[in-house]
């Protein structure tokens, strides 16, 4: 009995190089355009889910929660909300998601005509808010008063006493808009009317909404926010193999756009029930893995997967290939999967969409990612270091870093999904409990993580990603030409050190 043997050693992203193709001169970087599906398509057709830019953040607690799957929307990539917690509380992260609206939000200042000058000077001073907005009951959706701003009364003069109802704007004065308006229609009114603040009634003039001037400018930065047809930012959700029954439901009730099955190991006849069962019972995206070779990937499309998730231990936290010796280098594994995945589209007429997960370590591993077939990457570590990421920024020695613990860590772990295990369930860490440094703001990185795909991108003459992937050129890197690419033979100096 003789094992299989792969005749090919394992690669990394490290071991390969683009080779420029010729750069016509209508090929710059603001003619490159990064959109990217997501879900699976028919030949000659659209597909249904797209991202702007191909950045999906990892199914991890220590990455992806409602905050950074804004953030990561705003800018046309999308998170997977972790699964690691209960699905009520993976269900109330993807709703605050959901019913985020940018440039409308839900008033957080609110009191009721019968309030006084002193109660809205109270609220100012815990809120920080300069506009109330005075409805029935106090609520943030009662029926809509008026308006208080600091135009409305004088500390000095007014008695602290004195009623809302006697120096509130009262709603028969005020400018509104009816709910359903967009943000741009409500920014007209705004600019037309000279205001500060729009409030956003439904038609029994019940409060939805308060539409600020400085928030629309903020929106307008994002010109490639990931929304769905109602505005809303487009947001992604992790399930396991166990509760799916449970938990899918729920997170479709808030308004999940695409699941994605978690795990490390995807060819499981776990992932194909799962995959079955969800398409048969919902009308819902779903991608599965993770898989790292030809079989696992047409194993998961024949049971039904939307896009398929590739790697298996490269992971910044992950300990997998040292404690249970699987993986495969992650290029390896890209570059067999795309081949399959190009041999079923030639086959079928159905593009599948693969993300590469995990590994990525340069700016340039993504752009390697994307010409070896990727269609969009995963990533943690990343994410991870910036400001909107869920774990605590720390001061280490004279840096300051961000926590990051996977998913096979026990840390992870804690919230209970092994107990199904019982005894017998894993009684070693499959990921590490760290930190990495801590880097400031999404946006900013990923603006400048763009730039350098695009710019790379415009060398090999893509336009497109699909461009990309028809017609890059690769080569492998020896051992020896690798120290060729660093900076060599010159006497650094400090300053250099400590950048990327
Ligand atoms: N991409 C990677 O290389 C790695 C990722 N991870 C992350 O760690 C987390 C946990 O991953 P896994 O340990 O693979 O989780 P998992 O829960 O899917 O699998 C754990 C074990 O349970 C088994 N199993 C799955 N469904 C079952 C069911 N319904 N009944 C009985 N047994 C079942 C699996 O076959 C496996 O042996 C995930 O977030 C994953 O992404 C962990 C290690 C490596
Ligand atoms: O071996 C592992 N043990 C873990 O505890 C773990 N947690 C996450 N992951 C996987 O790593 C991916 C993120 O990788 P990066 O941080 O390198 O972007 C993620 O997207 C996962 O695929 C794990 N792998
Ligand atoms: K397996």
């Amino acid at each position: 009995m003789v094992a299989f043997y792969y005749s090919e050693p394992s690669r990394t992203f490290n071991e390969f190089l683009l080779i420029p193709n010729l750069t016509e001169k209508n090929c710059t970087p603001k003619d490159v355009d990064l959109k990217t599906p997501i879900s699976k398509f028919k030949k000659g057709e659209q597909p249904d889910l797209s991202l702007n830019i191909p950045f999906s953040s990892a199914v991890m607690q220590s990455v992806s929660d409602s905050t950074m799957a804004i953030a990561l929307a705003r800018c046309g990539g999308i998170s997977f909300i972790y699964g690691s917690q209960s699905v009520a509380d993976q269900a109330a992260m993807v709703r605050k998601v959901k019913e985020y609206k940018a440039g409308f939000v839900v008033s957080r200042s609110n009191l009721t005509p019968q309030h006084t000058l002193k109660d809205v000077l109270d609220l100012r001073k815990k809120t920080g808010h300069s506009t109330v907005a005075i409805t029935d009951n106090g609520t943030p959706n009662g029926k809509l008063f008026g308006i208080v701003t600091s135009r409305d009364y004088r500390v000095s003069r007014d008695s602290l006493d004195k009623k809302i109802s006697e120096f509130m704007t009262p709603f028969s004065s005020l400018v509104y808009g009816k709910s359903g308006i967009t943000l741009s229609e409500a920014n007209d009114i705004i600019w037309e009317h000279k205001l500060n603040c729009l409030p956003i009634v439904d038609g029994a003039t019940n409060l939805q909404y308060l539409v600020f001037r400085k928030d629309y400018d903020a929106h307008k930065g994002n010109p490639s926010a990931l929304l769905d047809d109602n505005k809303s930012y487009i947001v992604g959700a992790g399930i396991n193999t166990r509760d799916y029954k449970e938990r899918v439901p729920a997170l479709i009730n808030a308004g999940v756009d695409v699941l994605v099955i978690d795990a490390s190991d995807g060819y499981t006849e776990w992932q194909s029930e799962t995959l079955k069962y969800v398409k048969s019972n919902f009308d819902v995206k779903i991608g599965a893995g993770n898989i790292v070779d030809r079989e696992g990937f047409l194993y998961l499309v024949e049971s039904g997967a939307d896009f398929v998730k590739v790697g298996i231990g490269g992971g910044s936290i992950c300990i997998t290939r040292e404690q249970k010796g699987i993986g495969r280098g992650q290029a390896s594994a890209l570059i067999e999967v795309n081949e399959a995945r190009e041999k079923y589209f030639q086959e079928t007429g159905i593009y599948i969409p693969i993300c590469s997960d995990g590994g990525i370590v340069h700016d340039y591993h993504i752009t390697l990612a994307l010409a070896m077939g990727a269609d969009f990457v995963m990533m943690g570590r990343y994410f991870a270091r910036f400001d909107e990421s869920p774990t605590k920024k720390l001061k280490i020695g004279n840096n300051f870093v961000k926590e990051i613990w996977g998913e096979g860590s026990n840390r992870a772990r804690n919230w209970q999904r092994y107990d199904t295990g019982g005894k017998e369930g894993l009684v070693f860490e499959e990921g590490v409990d760290s930190y990495v440094p801590y880097a400031g703001s999404l946006k900013e990185n990923l603006d400048k993580s763009i730039g350098k795909i695009k710019s790379t991108m415009t060398n090999c003459g893509a336009r497109s990603i699909e461009d990309l992937q028809k017609n890059a050129r690769i080569t492998l890197v020896s051992a020896t030409s690798l120290v060729e690419g660093g900076a060599h033979d010159v006497i650094m100096k400090e300053s250099s050190l400590s950048g990327e």
